[in-house]
């Protein structure tokens, strides 16, 4: 079994996903205790995907972070680098135009999509900036981001009891219900070294994206950040 370190090194990562794709999307819901659902919805509402536009989901793993952008009546395109994780996906939602593409190398023309989106890839992405470029490279002038990851939360005592649940109790959790507990370390490890909330902000803007805000779900255990790419 496969488990990244975090230096996370791309065949590395895209075998620990191979390893945890067929139980994948129950394991999210048993970790997050369904927190996840309800995270989802916001992504939905802050990418607002319109009827026939084009939306990427980059790094969408089984792609039901895809779904919503498609019930919304968009045109989306789940991509990531596991060839697992994206045959359960083609498995379960055979319409989807399911790609097979690395983050820091996208397969795709410049200016493509009026939407782009990432829920909780990023973090997993050797490159943090070498994706967001991408990401804004294929993004239509006047179009938008939207990330959904892991953060940390904003209020001290909370942010004490969460660091608690992530390192003791939800490594015994994953074993009881993933095909691979010990990539549930490696989450673990990941949340605790990703840049908080004004750290990632900065590198948005570095990478291009204008008018860069965040909103914290869960007290900041999830964060939205989103962004535009000027006219
Ligand atoms: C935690 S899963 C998220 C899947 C989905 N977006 C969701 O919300 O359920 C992270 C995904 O990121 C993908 N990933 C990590 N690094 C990547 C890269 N460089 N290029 C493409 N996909 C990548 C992994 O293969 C994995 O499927």
């Amino acid at each position: 079994m496969t488990r990244a370190s975090l230096n996370k090194q791309p065949h590395e990562v895209a075998e620990m996903f191979d390893d945890v794709a067929e139980r994948y999307d129950l394991t999210n819901d048993v970790l997050s205790l369904g927190q996840d659902r309800r995270w989802r919805k916001e992504v939905a509402k802050a990418v607002d995907a319109r009827p026939a536009q084009k939306v990427l989901d980059l790094a969408a793993g089984t792609a039901t972070s895809s779904l919503p952008f498609a019930r919304a009546g968009a045109y989306v395109v789940p991509c990531d680098f596991s060839l697992g994780m994206l045959q359960v996906g083609k498995k379960k939602h055979p319409w989807l135009p399911i790609t097979a593409g690395d983050a820091t190398r996208l397969p795709f023309r410049d200016d493509t999509f009026d939407a782009v989106t990432i829920s909780f890839g990023l973090r997993n992405v050797q490159d943090t900036d070498a994706a967001l470029s991408e990401l804004y490279r294929v993004t239509k002038p006047g179009g938008r981001v939207v990330i959904c990851e892991f953060s940390h939360p904003t209020w001290a005592p909370f942010r004490t009891v969460y660091t608690e649940y992530l390192m003791r109790a939800l490594p015994p959790v994953a074993r009881s219900v993933s095909s691979n507990p010990d990539a549930y370390v490696y989450l673990a490890e990941s949340i605790r070294a990703w840049p908080d909330q004004p750290a990632l902000a900065e590198k948005l803007q570095k990478a291009g994206w204008s008018k860069v805000a965040w909103r914290n779900l869960t007290g900041g255990v999830v964060a939205l950040h989103r962004g535009f790419k000027q006219l």
